[in-house]
């Protein structure tokens, strides 16, 4: 392990969150699903993105997938709703985000999930994010990403090509309405060589 400087942990100004609106683009998808999309929106996050990989107490995430327990290769930290996040930029960005999709959501953003690629063998195979109100009713997931760009691929259940978006280093990108329920997603494997990606997906009560 890497011992981190004082002026590394002492992340102060130096990150810094822009206007979520602001060049905000938002894509319409099949099933009433749709995606936003958001460039660049968390500056300086490479201090961030260190900072992560060194002190959230990362797990390796065991998953039912059919019959079996297997692997999924990342590691993974979920704070529940009221659990302090490591960085106060984090919450600043969850009630930020929550104050712009307000009138949208109905609800605010509670919960985070965290996830760390250590590199392209590091992956989600596809799935929804259909355990609990996501299952029967359309929600929002809004997704950080920092460090390397491993775009974020969907694609619709009923068949169909897939597409895939960018999430590269401080990007913004919130799926919403039926985008759980009517398709799927997936951080697919990649040979080239890339360095870690962190996500934090914030996510309303009751929805994983
Ligand atoms: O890492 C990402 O951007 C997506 C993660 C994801 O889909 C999940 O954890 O449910
Ligand atoms: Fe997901």
């Amino acid at each position: 392990m890497v011992t981190l400087q004082g002026s590394l942990l002492d992340l102060g100004d130096q990150i810094a969150l822009g206007r979520v609106g602001e060049g905000m683009t938002r894509r319409h998808l099949t099933h009433g699903a749709w995606l936003d999309v958001r460039p660049g929106w968390l500056t300086a996050g490479d201090r961030l993105l260190e900072v992560l990989v060194h002190e959230v107490p990362w797990q390796a995430e065991r998953r039912q997938m059919y019959d079996s327990v297997v692997d999924v290769p990342r590691l993974t930290r979920f704070y529940a709703e009221g659990e302090p996040l490591p960085r106060p930029v984090l919450a600043q960005a969850r009630d930020a985000l929550s104050a712009h999709y307000a009138g949208e959501l109905g609800e605010p953003f509670t919960t985070a999930g965290m996830c760390l690629y250590r590199d392209g063998r590091d992956s989600v195979a596809w799935h929804g994010d259909r355990i609990g109100r996501s299952r029967e009713q359309d929600t929002m997931i809004a997704i950080v990403s920092l460090g390397a760009d491993r775009p974020l691929s969907l694609r619709p259940r009923d068949g169909g090509p897939s597409i895939k978006v960018a999430a590269g280093h401080g990007d913004l990108v919130v799926m919403g309405g039926s985008c759980q329920r009517t398709w799927d997603h997936a951080i697919l494997k990649t040979s080239a060589v890339v360095g870690p990606r962190i996500s934090v997906q914030f996510r309303v009560s009751g929805v994983r």
